[in-house]
């Protein structure tokens, strides 16, 4: 049988994602997976990708192979998603997640940074919780793949970067990482650290292959979080954390949309049956919503 194609970014962190999940499929199925390597328009241009607010970016090229049949499937982070859905694409599967932390790499914890150190992060996310932990921080806007933002941290220009732990993990550089925030101090972006394998919706032997990778608890999870940010109308460059997981067979989510200057936020929790990921988003959502997240939103100064 000839070897499935799976189309991918060409980064590090991609590549090792994808080989990752080629494995076990290869592992559960017999299959042998093949990884195809395709340039985004993210990858490319840092212009076009600051223009476009990083929406999609990367994932659209990935479809447009999916679309063309010259791949069979395709392997993406998650959080680089949009939530709406993409005509004639299913998301086939969503593996066990990986760590959903954000961490802090550089010489020092938080805590211990000099006042006024220079914090590099580009996601407001990121930058409205730092400022929410360390309102002295002076936090430097930054772009690039984690490699390059790492090293301007060796290079002297900036004191600490801030990156997903599961990336750090992915490329090897996890020894650089000084603390690993907990979500009550820096709520993750909804997906993070989740991957997420999409192929042609017309695929019903795809669909059911890619399937034998499904976690159910993590498709929960990144469902109601997800589903947060759609209901805000939030993309990636929206102050809104989201983070749920399955205990005892209860799904609990926790959402926050921070003051871009970090000095309110608005943070909410629900709970309740997996089943019901979808509506217990939406209703966290409504709830934020009713208590002033989109005035939030709408101060970017
Ligand atoms: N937006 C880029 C991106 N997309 C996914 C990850 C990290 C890995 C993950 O969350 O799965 C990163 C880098 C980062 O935020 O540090």
């Amino acid at each position: 049988m000839t070897a499935l194609r799976l189309g991918t970014r060409k980064s590090l962190m991609a590549m090792t994602q994808s080989q990752l999940v080629a494995d076990e499929l290869t592992r559960r199925t017999g299959r042998a997976v093949e990884l195809v390597g395709v340039t985004t328009e993210g990858d490319v241009s840092k212009a076009l990708l600051a223009q476009m607010g990083g929406t999609g970016v990367f994932v659209s090229a990935l479809r447009d192979r999916l679309l063309s049949g010259e791949v069979d499937f395709a392997v993406h982070s998650l959080k680089d998603l949009p939530t709406g859905a993409a005509e004639g694409i299913a998301l086939a599967a969503t593996p066990v997640r990986d760590d959903p932390r954000d961490a802090l790499c550089g010489p020092a914890k938080l805590a211990d940074l000099p006042r006024g150190a220079r914090v590099g992060t580009g996601s407001p996310r990121r930058v409205a919780q730092l400022k929410a932990l360390r309102p002295d921080l002076e936090v430097v806007p930054i772009r690039g793949n984690a490699d390059t933002r790492l090293r301007k941290v060796t290079d002297g220009e900036l004191d600490a970067v801030v990156l997903a732990y599961a990336g750090l993990g992915r490329i090897g550089r996890r020894d650089e990482v000084s603390e690993v925030f907990e979500a009550d101090q820096m709520l993750p972006a909804p997906g993070q650290g989740a991957l997420a394998l999409e192929c042609r919706a017309d695929r019903a032997d795809l669909l059911e292959l890619l399937g034998t990778v499904d976690d159910s608890a993590t498709r929960a999870a990144v469902t109601a979080e997800r589903t947060v940010l759609a209901v805000l109308e939030a993309g990636c460059s929206a102050p809104v954390g989201a983070y749920a997981a399955e205990v005892e067979q209860k799904l609990h989510l926790t959402a926050a949309v921070v003051a871009y200057d970090g000095s309110r936020q608005i943070r909410l929790s629900a709970s309740g049956h997996p089943g019901q990921a979808e509506r217990i988003g939406r209703d966290l959502a409504a709830e934020l919503l009713a208590r002033g997240a989109d005035q939030l939103m709408g101060e970017r100064h």
